[in-house]
């Protein structure tokens, strides 16, 4: 099967998000995780999704890998692109978002692409250049107090332009309400001016389907989820292959489960008072004791538990015990003993039989599905909007896993999501 789209995202639980809303167009999807290794063979999808850890990382590395990821999808026979970031345009001061994106247009000879991170379904809207998080301006919202990326300013133009090199400009809402033809006039008009970076506002999802429809033909397009969800249906002439108008896998997985959780979002921290109070066994990490002493005692611990009943392991912590956390150990060492902890606890617990893992966490999920040594992923079912049960082969063995992003899903999810795995 030839590829059309090329998508590279900058961590796993977006990958998942991207998958699970171009599924919903019917054409297949492949979700793989990491630059494969060697050429593209003929197991391609039409829509082909690569997942990075980079949201982080330094902003080489990010520029590299996303460089590699790109050069796989050409060479797998992509002609359109995407780069897909946080709904939450989570990045630090000095990237990743804008260095990958120039480093891509340089790549593919592209003057101009758009940055639309709105996903309407999930409460987030750029109006008038500002992202809005539900009600809240996102500096407001608690992605204010986020472990990695703590977002301290709504306005995208203003958190993009100190990560470009050229100019950055703006489409806004009225543009939109015109319809695709302004917006591309619009566009067009920024482009003669040298704007290469275009932030472009959306509130619903009939403004994503206009920007979609005036963006089909660009090459390079930037955003969240939701941006991509339209485009398929667009490309039919060039996307041929559907799978009855669901490619979304629907798979039976049983075995005993385990949620691993590292996000600290206020949803989270819902949902794991939520899965607690039903009675499940829980053990809470604490970055400092990891630091000291290592997993072994959580490890011992899971390995006393009946996997049956489905227990949890979390590190999720109100933004003030995520601070002191901080203060003790720095940002990055606190957020990664952390994550080795959790990655620690998905082998042993595979290794004991556990076939279905919830985890919840953008950077936690990456570094579970790292030490899962798992490469690519089905995309099955919707559990929430973007967040979608996916099948893999882990040790030899099929599991079923979901990437949560920190902030999707509602209160229940993670009663939800063993619920709803198709069995
Ligand atoms: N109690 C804690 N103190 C400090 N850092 C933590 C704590 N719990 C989790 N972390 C770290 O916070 C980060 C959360 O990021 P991530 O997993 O991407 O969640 P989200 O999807 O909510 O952004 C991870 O690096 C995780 O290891
Ligand atoms: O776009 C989104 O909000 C998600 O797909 C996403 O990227 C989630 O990141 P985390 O909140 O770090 O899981």
């Amino acid at each position: 099967m030839s590829t059309f789209f090329g998508a590279v995202a900058d961590d796993f639980t977006g990958a998942t998000d991207l998958g699970a809303l171009l599924a919903r167009s019917g054409v297949p999807v492949s979700l793989r995780v990491g630059v494969p290794n060697g050429e593209p063979e003929d197991d391609t999808a039409p829509l082909e999704v690569i997942a990075l850890k980079c949201r982080t990382a330094g902003v080489d590395e990010a520029v590299a890998e996303s460089r590699a990821a790109l050069a796989w999808l050409r060479k797998a026979g992509a002609q359109r692109f995407f780069w897909k970031y946080c709904s939450t345009f989570d990045s630090t001061a000095s990237g990743n978002i804008g260095p990958v994106a120039e480093a891509l247009m340089e790549d593919l000879s592209v003057r101009q692409t758009i940055y639309c991170p709105a996903f309407p379904e999930n409460g987030r809207a750029v109006f008038m250049g500002n992202l809005f998080v539900g009600d809240q301006p996102l500096a407001e919202s608690p992605m204010r107090d986020h472990p990695l990326t703590p977002m301290r300013d709504s306005n995208l133009m203003r958190l993009l332009a100190p990560q470009v090199t050229l100019p950055v400009g703006h489409a806004n809402r009225l543009v939109i309400a015109k319809g695709s033809v302004a917006l591309k006039t619009h566009l067009d008009t920024l482009s003669l001016e040298g704007v290469a970076h275009v932030v472009v506002d959306a509130v619903g999802n009939d403004d994503l389907h206009t920007i979609a429809e005036a963006c089909r033909d660009m090459t390079f397009l930037t955003g969240g989820s939701a941006l991509a969800m339209n485009l398929p249906d667009l490309w039919a002439d060039f996307v041929t292959a559907r799978a009855d108008g669901n490619a979304a896998v629907s798979q039976v997985e049983e075995g005993p489960a385990i949620v691993l959780s590292g996000s600290c979002s206020m949803m989270t921290n819902r949902q794991v008072a939520d899965y607690k109070a039903k009675g499940h066994q829980s053990f809470l990490l604490d970055p400092v004791t990891l630091a000291e002493n290592g997993s072994e005692a959580v490890i011992a611990w899971l390995n006393s538990q009946q996997t049956t009943a489905s227990p949890i392991i979390y590190a999720t912590a109100e933004p003030d015990a995520v601070r002191a956390a901080q203060d003790r150990l720095g940002a990055e060492h606190a957020g990664r003993v952390v994550e080795d902890a959790l990655a620690a606890c998905a082998v042993v617990a595979r290794d004991r039989g556990v076939r279905r893992f919830v985890v919840a966490g953008g950077e936690t999920s990456g570094a579970v599905t790292k030490a899962l040594e798992i490469d690519r992923l089905r995309i099955g079912n919707e559990i929430a909007p973007g967040v979608p049960w996916c099948y893999a082969t882990s040790g030899g063995h099929t599991v079923a896993i979901t990437l949560k992003s920190g902030n999707f899903g509602n209160a229940t999810f993670f009663t939800d999501a063993l619920e709803r795995l198709d069995r």
